[in-house]
């Protein structure tokens, strides 16, 4: 079985790479086919047909086309936003598209990162999108850089080329102030959107006198504050939703099509399907970046600033006295012995381990939920009670809670270490770690 499965998986690599070379021979003799042709100024035959749709409109025009054709656009993350942008872009015809990401495909993303399918999950994420986009439009330069956008990192990039616009679609506060801060310092403008759950904001800073994102917040939030997607959920259309925007703004802004969003905010909501603008402050003239005397006059580490690190996997905590953890291993081991699940009811429902119990962290703070634990250790005869969540960091919180609650009750508190993702890994790869 396994090595029918390595076979299939080697002659599918092979016939891939035949498939490439045949585009690659395909896209040549088409090229050749498809040359300037002496009825159209600087477009060819080609992209006249394939671009007429958008050049009749009188507000587009050739001209229009022209500019897109000769722009060069930075999008900083190929994933719920980055992805239905990039498309839009690709097929408008902008002439040169950077993608910067440093993650693979997994596939908790395919449901929102629709330039990724099945066959692309373990692959770079710039690779994946490379390949799509190329197909969508090869007279474009597309150019994947697989790197974790920093500092020092993005500074090389941009001298690189002279971008027009970027197009921030990343998941972190740090990454974002970074973005601000290099559009400002360059002047370049940055389309701005974010997604969770039913809901996405979108806005282009530092165009037209317009304020930067540190206008507007001077100071990074409290990084325990901000929830991503992989925690809060969302669902595939806010995010293509605010993506698709955040293309026509930037088509807008490289074709100098009045109506660019910029000093204010759009707000949608999916779960009623309104659009609100919410008017935002003017350009603060004491900005730290774009002020008047600003104080940061080049790029500084972001990561420190935000008090968080510039991507979104999750930091595993240690709380917990090391006698008060255990490996996932010991609970498979375990008969009778009571065991905590301490994720979210929704989570617990989506899938959980046989013999566990369900009591969620958020419910651990009010008092009725306290009683029920409390019935359930105490007509218990075992001592040792596993709490276990999905990653192993809010099992600790809850053992911190239950240690403090139930400090008269004879009762062992321990901690599975990395939860059920460690289960996926170590125990059974078939329980899904999402
Ligand atoms: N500093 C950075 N450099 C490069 N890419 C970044 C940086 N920060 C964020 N990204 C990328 O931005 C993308 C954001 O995508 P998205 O918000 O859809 O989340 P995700 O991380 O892919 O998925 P999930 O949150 O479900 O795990 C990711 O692909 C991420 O790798
Ligand atoms: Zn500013």
């Amino acid at each position: 079985m396994t090595s029918q499965i390595e076979t299939l998986k080697l002659e599918i690599i092979d016939l891939k790479s035949q498939l490439l070379q045949k585009e690659l021979l395909l896209s040549q003799l088409q090229e050749k086919n498809e040359g300037f042709n002496k009825y159209s100024e600087s477009l060819s035959t080609g992209e006249v047909v394939r671009y007429s749709r958008q050049i009749i409109m009188p507000s587009f025009t050739v001209d229009g086309q022209k500019s897109l054709k000769n722009s060069k656009l930075l999008i900083v993350g190929v994933g719920g936003l980055g992805c239905p942008a990039a498309l839009y872009l690709a097929a408008a015809g902008i002439g040169h598209i950077t993608l910067l990401d440093y993650d693979e495909v997994e596939l908790s993303n395919l449901h929102r990162q629709i330039l990724h399918n099945e066959f692309d999950v373990r692959s770079n994420k710039v690779d994946s999108a490379f390949k799509k986009l190329k197909r969508i439009n090869r007279h474009i330069t597309v150019e994947p850089i697989n790197i974790h956008v920093n500092s020092s990192s993005i500074t090389e990039i941009i001298s690189k080329t002279k971008y027009n616009v970027v197009i921030d679609g990343s998941d972190n506060v740090a990454t974002r102030y970074l973005l601000n801060d290099v559009c400002v310092l360059n002047k370049i403008p940055l389309v701005s959107g974010s997604a969770l759950q039913m809901e996405g904001q979108l806005t282009v800073y530092n165009y037209n006198g317009g304020p930067c994102y540190r206008c507007l917040f001077p100071v990074p939030p409290p990084a325990y504050t901000v929830t991503n997607c992989g925690d809060g959920g969302v669902l595939g259309p806010i995010p293509g939703t605010i993506g698709v925007l955040q293309a026509l703004e930037a088509i807008k802004i490289l074709t100098k099509t009045p109506g660019v969003l910029c000093g204010r905010l759009l707000l949608f909501d999916g779960s009623n399907t309104t659009f609100r603008n919410i008017k935002l402050r003017p350009r603060n003239k004491s900005c730290a970046v774009c002020g008047d005397s600003p104080t940061v006059t080049s790029l500084i580490d972001y990561e420190q600033f935000c008090g968080a690190s510039a991507h979104d996997n999750v930091i595993n905590i240690d709380i917990l006295k090391t006698n008060q953890n255990t490996d996932i291993k010991s609970i498979v081991n375990a008969k009778n012995n009571i065991i905590i699940d301490v994720r979210p009811k929704i989570e617990y429902q989506m899938c959980r381990l046989p013999n566990t119990t369900n009591i969620p962290l958020n419910d651990l703070k009010k008092e009725k939920h306290l009683d029920k634990v409390k019935d359930i250790l105490e007509t218990s005869k075992e001592t040792d009670v596993f709490v276990l969540c999905r990653r192993g960091n809010d099992s600790q919180r809850a053992i911190v809670l239950f240690k403090e609650k139930f400090s008269s009750l004879p009762i062992n508190f321990i901690n599975v270490s990395g939860g059920l993702h460690s289960y996926s890994k170590h125990v059974d790869p078939s329980f899904p770690a999402y």
